[in-house]
């Protein structure tokens, strides 16, 4: 079976309080977007994980694809697999990659080998494996909250709109970002802001990693400037960076502009 794990963007991202599991609450809208990753799972004579593409940190055993494997072999009788990633979503770059992979893993494994796990069970097996992982589960625009690994749905359609994904490379840990946060109440209900026009959002709709990361990187700053300079209607970083996105009302190639970074763009769906 071969599933495509595509990555997600944050479109404002409020980190509130910090709990007392050492994590951190937060409000934030999660976009799915098409740049993605290739998976396939084969039956075979023992378990195997592959990964090509962009290097992984980390062994087999350390990816998300092997445990997310082992998790529900822990609960279901499944044969031995062969898993092959292609790595193409930029890693600790805001996208949620690693957990894309995990969570269309779980899929794949239900799907694949007719378990009939229900939705329920999904996320919470999702849930296990990262923060981010269950908004993967089904893969829609939602408004995440807590660790955000618990969301609700969100009347935001960017249909048709343009999108840019800039990565410069640089790989941010997540749990090093979140370490440099003083949590604070938002100023707006996202749910509400983002049901205003694109144009009112530059000032209102933020992401809170970028206050500290900005100045400590400040060519993430310059490129999101550059995204509003070539005709944005909004741009922000995503997640805990480093990759910055830009939303535009027609197509817009910005390839040879961002020819230095990594790019890509397309139409949201
Ligand atoms: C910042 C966000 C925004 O969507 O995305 P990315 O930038 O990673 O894509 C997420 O909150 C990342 O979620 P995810 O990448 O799944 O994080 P996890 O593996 O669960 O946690 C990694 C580390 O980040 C910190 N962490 C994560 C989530 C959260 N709500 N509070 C935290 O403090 C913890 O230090 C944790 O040990
Ligand atoms: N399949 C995977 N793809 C990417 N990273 C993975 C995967 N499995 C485990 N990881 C680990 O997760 C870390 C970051 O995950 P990723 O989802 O790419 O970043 P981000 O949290 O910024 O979205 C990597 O440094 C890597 O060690």
């Amino acid at each position: 079976m071969l599933v495509f794990p595509n990555a997600k963007i944050n479109i404002g991202l409020n980190i509130v309080e910090k709990r007392a599991d050492g994590y951190h609450n937060i409000e934030s809208c999660f976009y799915p977007v098409g740049w993605s990753d290739a998976l396939e799972i084969t039956v075979d004579e023992q378990f195997s994980f592959q990964a090509d593409g962009i290097p992984i940190p980390g062994g087999a055993s350390d990816n998300l694809c092997t445990k997310a494997y082992q998790m529900i072999a822990t609960d279901y009788p499944l044969p031995p697999v062969k898993m092959h990633l292609l790595k193409s979503i930029p890693i600790g770059a805001g996208l949620g990659g690693g957990s894309a992979d995990a969570a269309f893993a779980i899929k794949a494994l239900d799907q694949h080998f007719n378990l009939k796990i229900s939705f329920e069970k999904q996320l919470d097996y999702a849930r296990r494996l990262g923060s981010d992982c269950a908004f993967f589960i089904p893969n829609k625009p939602a408004y995440c909250f807590q660790k955000g690994d618990i969301s609700e749905d969100i009347e935001l359609n960017l249909n048709g709109r343009w999108i840019v994904l800039v990565n410069p490379g640089m790989h941010i840990s997540t749990a090093e970002a979140y370490s440099g946060i003083i949590p604070k109440r938002s100023e707006f209900d996202l749910r509400i802001v983002l049901k205003e026009p694109i144009g009112n959002w530059k000032h209102k709709v933020k992401n809170d990693f970028e206050a500290t990361l900005f100045p400590k990187y400040p060519l993430l700053a310059e490129i999101k400037e550059a995204l509003y300079k070539q005709g944005a209607g909004y741009a922000a970083m995503s997640g805990s960076g480093s990759t910055l996105f830009g939303i535009f009302d027609l197509e817009k190639d910005l390839s040879k502009h961002f020819a230095e970074f990594v790019v890509w763009q397309g139409r949201l769906d």
